[in-house]
């Protein structure tokens, strides 16, 4: 049997209806029918928080893939209007953009799909495997999230040591499902997500750019939104130990190291979670947008020199 009808067959029997896995063989047709269309030759990919997709303007001999032009990539489901108006979701553009990076080729994510948005998990993390079929070796992921620990500020900018998956306890996990070991092992561990080598870096070249002040190190946990946390969430993810809190990254992240891509996450705290039960304050996505473009420079600054340094 084919692997693809080995899929097909594990669906039927398995009845996961829900299941949306793309085999081996999809990825790799999705990957080359890209090659095919740009000059670049990825090593480093990077993936985009929300507004933090100002990234690209690092990469030089930009080449633009619009993801809807792709086959099988996530489209921001986004929102209608007040006006009756479709809108993706603000800070998402949809683009898959290559280019050259400190003389290293470079895919960047800008934009990013989310469970909230409807997908089916093994849709989000489509790109990250056409990513690795494409031939990167090390994925940065970024994203925005509202601070947990009460020391942390908005504009600090975390490096991810570790992560929460909160819907993996019901198993939201992109792994789920007929394992392929072309891609990787039927149970990896996830204990060293976060490259130890690749923090270490991030964190000496922040010290040297003079951003010690605002640089973290922390667990990020990913929860399904769209709403924000209610306090008693909040409350619960600090006795966790969770130092900020987000709707992305882990779906990518899982994927990256299941395929063995080296992992560097970095969170933008845009704003903190409301702990207090009377509080006035309320978390809101033009908060978390703002932040972004406040930060957007020393970010790239940040991720450019890091990838400088490669
Ligand atoms: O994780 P990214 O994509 O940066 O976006 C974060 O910001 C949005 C909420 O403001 C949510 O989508 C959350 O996950
Ligand atoms: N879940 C969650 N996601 C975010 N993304 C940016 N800020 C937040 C937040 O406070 N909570």
């Amino acid at each position: 049997m084919a692997t693809s009808e080995v899929n097909v067959f594990c669906r039927q029997m398995s009845g996961m209806t829900s299941y949306e896995g793309y085999s081996y063989e999809d990825v790799s047709r999705i990957a080359k029918s890209v090659l095919d269309r740009v000059k670049c030759r990825p090593h480093i990919g990077i993936i985009c928080g929300s507004g933090l997709g100002g990234l690209a303007n690092m990469l030089e001999d930009k080449e633009v893939i619009l993801y809807e032009d792709i086959e099988g990539f996530p489209v921001s489901t986004g929102h209608i209007n007040l006006e009756h108006t479709w809108k993706p979701v603000p800070g998402h553009a949809g683009q898959l953009v290559f280019g050259w990076l400190h003389g290293k080729q470079v895919v960047l994510m800008k934009g990013r799909a989310h469970l909230y948005e409807g997908y089916d998990v093994h849709k989000i993390i489509l790109p990250v495997r056409v990513m690795k079929l494409m031939g990167v070796k090390m994925l940065f992921v970024t994203n925005a999230s509202g601070g947990i620990n009460p020391d942390y500020n908005v504009g600090d900018i975390m490096i991810i040591k570790d992560h929460f998956n909160m819907p993996g306890f019901a198993a939201v996990n992109p792994l789920v499902g007929p394992n392929d070991d072309r891609f990787g092992p039927r149970f990896p561990p996830a204990s060293q997500c976060y490259s130890l080598r690749l923090r270490k870096i991030v964190r000496s070249i922040g010290e040297k750019l003079g951003m010690s002040g605002y640089l973290r190190e922390g667990v990020y946990c990913f929860l399904g939104g769209p709403s924000f946390e209610t306090v008693t969430e909040c409350r619960f993810l600090k006795v966790a130990g969770v130092d900020a809190t987000g709707m992305s990254t882990v779906p990518e992240v899982l994927v990256a190291g299941h395929c063995g891509i080296e992992v560097c996450g970095i969170s933008l705290v845009t704003n903190k979670c409301v702990m207090e039960y009377d509080s006035k304050q309320v978390a809101n996505h033009e908060e978390v947008l703002e932040t972004g473009e406040k930060r957007a420079h020393d970010m790239q600054k940040l991720i450019s020199a890091v990838v400088g340094e490669l």
